[in-house]
């Protein structure tokens, strides 16, 4: 279970620019369930994912997960359990370094051996490669080609695994389909949902689109200004189209809502 308890987050404290980002957050998310975040321009959305990651440390509150307190844990000791997509595949990857050595710098991950040691082995290197072959996208016969000369979405794809290689529980996903094309999006979503299935991480998607956050995982919540303003399970966002959770959000934040991308998309 991952448990955010009352999180407060106030970025530029006590300046001219202080911002609240997060206010009174409490979020309860059982192990293997997957919850989609959507909600207006800068209503919090990459903070909360931010928080669960630690890279944001809240000023109040907690973040448990299994019952133990990690608030205080630095990313670094969260990277264990924790795995963040971001939206630009960039971010995710090295660009100059080949798939596999992107791959074993993954698998090093919280472990003293470097690259040259997470690839040491032709046993290690048959084993990334068979975690590529699982993506089914055909890199597998491609490990030594730098990740620069690959597609957007090829490259997101090697992101999620990267971000899933080792044990692990969660899983943040912050607009990682968003930079690329349809057909890579809707790619790469399939991946991200299937990988969360069979390894049953419990995952965070904030996504844009209204209707990927009723069609994807089993619970949506939508933020508005530093708050969780509606919070729908499987059972009542089955009933419900995009239209709907259009009128509801707009109902709860008492005004309608702007953003056509984000009825459209
Ligand atoms: N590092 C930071 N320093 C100062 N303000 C920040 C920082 N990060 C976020 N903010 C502000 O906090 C608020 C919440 O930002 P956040 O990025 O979490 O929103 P979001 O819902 O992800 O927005 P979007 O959908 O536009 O990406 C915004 O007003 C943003 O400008």
């Amino acid at each position: 279970m991952l448990s955010l308890n009352n999180i407060h987050v106030t970025f530029n404290a006590g300046t001219p620019t202080e911002v609240r980002a997060l206010s009174d957050i409490n979020l309860k998310i059982a192990d293997g369930e997957f919850v989609t975040v959507i909600g207006s321009n800068g209503a919090g959305k990459s903070t909360l994912l931010s928080v669960v990651v630690g890279t944001v440390k809240p000023e109040r509150g907690s973040v448990h997960l299994d019952g133990e307190d990690v608030t205080a844990w630095s990313p670094h000791r969260r990277a264990m359990h924790v795995g963040r997509v971001f939206q630009e595949p960039r971010l995710g990857t090295c660009s100059s370094l080949s798939i596999e050595e992107n791959l074993a710098l993954a698998a090093a991950r919280g472990k003293s051996r470097g690259l040259k040691g997470a690839l040491g082995t032709r046993q290690n290197r048959k084993w990334l490669a068979d975690q590529v072959a699982k993506l089914e996208i055909g890199l597998e016969d491609r490990m030594t080609q730098p990740v620069g000369t690959l597609s957007g979405g090829q490259r997101q794809a090697i992101s999620l695994l990267m971000a899933t290689l080792l044990p692990m529980k969660i899983l943040v996903l912050d607009e990682h389909t968003a930079a690329l094309d349809p057909g890579a999006a809707a790619k790469v979503l399939a991946l991200s949902t299937e990988i969360a299935e069979t390894r049953k991480l419990t995952t965070l998607m904030v996504t844009h689109s209204m209707r990927d956050a009723l069609a994807v995982g089993h619970r949506t919540i939508m933020m508005d200004s530093g708050r969780i303003v509606l919070d729908f399970t499987e059972e009542e966002r089955a009933k419900l189209t995009v239209q709907d959770l259009s009128s509801l959000f707009g109902r709860a934040i008492g005004k309608q809502l702007d953003d056509d991308k984000m009825m459209l998309a």
